[in-house]
């Protein structure tokens, strides 16, 4: 099936064939794996990946491995129809791999660990702290679906958000690791014009009223760049200058931490090789991420 400017493939073999037709006729593919419901920030993913190569391939999947029986497979927004028609409306020749469970795990999934068998991907060393801390079964999922993703569509390039910044050092890890031979380029995280919110597919989940609260978090983060600006350069003080703001906001947050880029341990000052400034807060049910780099650049 396929809309005017967007090719929509459901199965490996029909990546497969497309992706040799293009290598043949000597184009370079840059890929952008999504969860799809689309926002503005994935768009800037694909419209960055469209600098890059001759043509893009977007993934949407919602991939099981990466959530706990607990969390929001069920109810996570598929919305594939709107996504396409999103695409579409870039000035791009766009690429869309939406396969079915069956087809990315072939032998099943479940979401229980204890059950899962097969083959799996994990990047030990940064998958533990910070959002594997909450939440231990996810980098391993995401781990094992995007090297399945870059197995299948092979990209010279492939992009991914700053906003899920360790997903970003995981991932350039096991790059490296695996010899996978592609440039991994990150995006910055687009925010709400307004209020600075980091654009999200989680939160369409947010009432009224968690909306006005949630960008609270964020502001946190600005005055902690402010202070850095201004030559502060320790711990507490700078997680201080998050949680007050976050405070205020009245959110409840789950972690705040100051971690070295290059192998997320926590740190007591940003030094040279500067600093992931990153948190995770709730609201009702709903459980959202930010982070600003401090004193370098992915
Ligand atoms: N606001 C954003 N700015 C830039 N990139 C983003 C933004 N939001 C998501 N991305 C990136 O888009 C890619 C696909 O992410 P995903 O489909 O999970 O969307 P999401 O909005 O992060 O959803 P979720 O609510 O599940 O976190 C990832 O590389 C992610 O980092
Ligand atoms: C990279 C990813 C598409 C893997 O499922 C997902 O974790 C995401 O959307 O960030
Ligand atoms: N963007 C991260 C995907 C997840 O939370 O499952």
């Amino acid at each position: 099936m396929s809309s005017e400017t967007v090719s929509v493939f459901h199965t490996v073999q029909e990546v497969r064939a497309w992706r040799e037709a293009q290598r043949s006729i000597g184009n370079t593919i840059a890929f952008v794996p999504t969860m799809g419901a689309l926002h503005a920030g994935h768009l800037q993913l694909v419209n960055l990946a469209a600098t890059k190569c001759d043509l893009v391939i977007v993934s949407i999947f919602v991939n099981p491995a990466q959530f706990a029986p607990h969390e929001d497979l069920a109810t996570y927004p598929r919305t594939l129809p709107q996504d396409i028609a999103k695409l579409s409306a870039l000035p791009h020749t766009i690429a869309v791999f939406a396969p079915s469970v069956q087809e990315m795990y072939p032998r099943g999934i479940t979401t229980d660990r204890s059950l899962q068998r097969g083959t799996f991907v994990e990047v030990l060393g940064l998958s533990e702290m910070l959002e594997g801390g909450t939440r231990p079964h996810f980098f391993r999922g995401v781990a094992t679906v995007v090297a399945k993703l870059f197995h299948i569509v092979g990209p010279d390039v492939a992009v991914f958000g700053q906003k899920d910044i360790q997903q970003c050092c995981v991932l350039r890890a096991m790059v490296t690791d695996l010899h996978f031979p592609l440039k991994l380029v990150v995006a910055p995280t687009v925010r709400d014009p307004e209020d600075g919110l980091a654009l999200s597919s989680r939160n369409v989940y947010l009432t009224a009223e968690q909306r006005q609260c949630a960008p609270a978090f964020y502001r946190g983060l600005r005055s902690a760049c402010d202070l850095f600006a201004a030559g502060v350069v320790d711990r507490n003080q700078l997680i201080d200058a998050v949680k007050q703001e976050a405070i205020k906001g009245g959110l409840d947050i789950e972690y705040i931490s100051l971690s070295s880029p290059d192998d997320l341990s926590e740190i007591e000052q940003v030094g040279s090789a500067g600093a992931v400034l990153s948190g995770a807060w709730r609201m009702g049910s709903t459980r959202l991420i930010d982070n600003v780099l401090i004193g370098f650049e992915f």
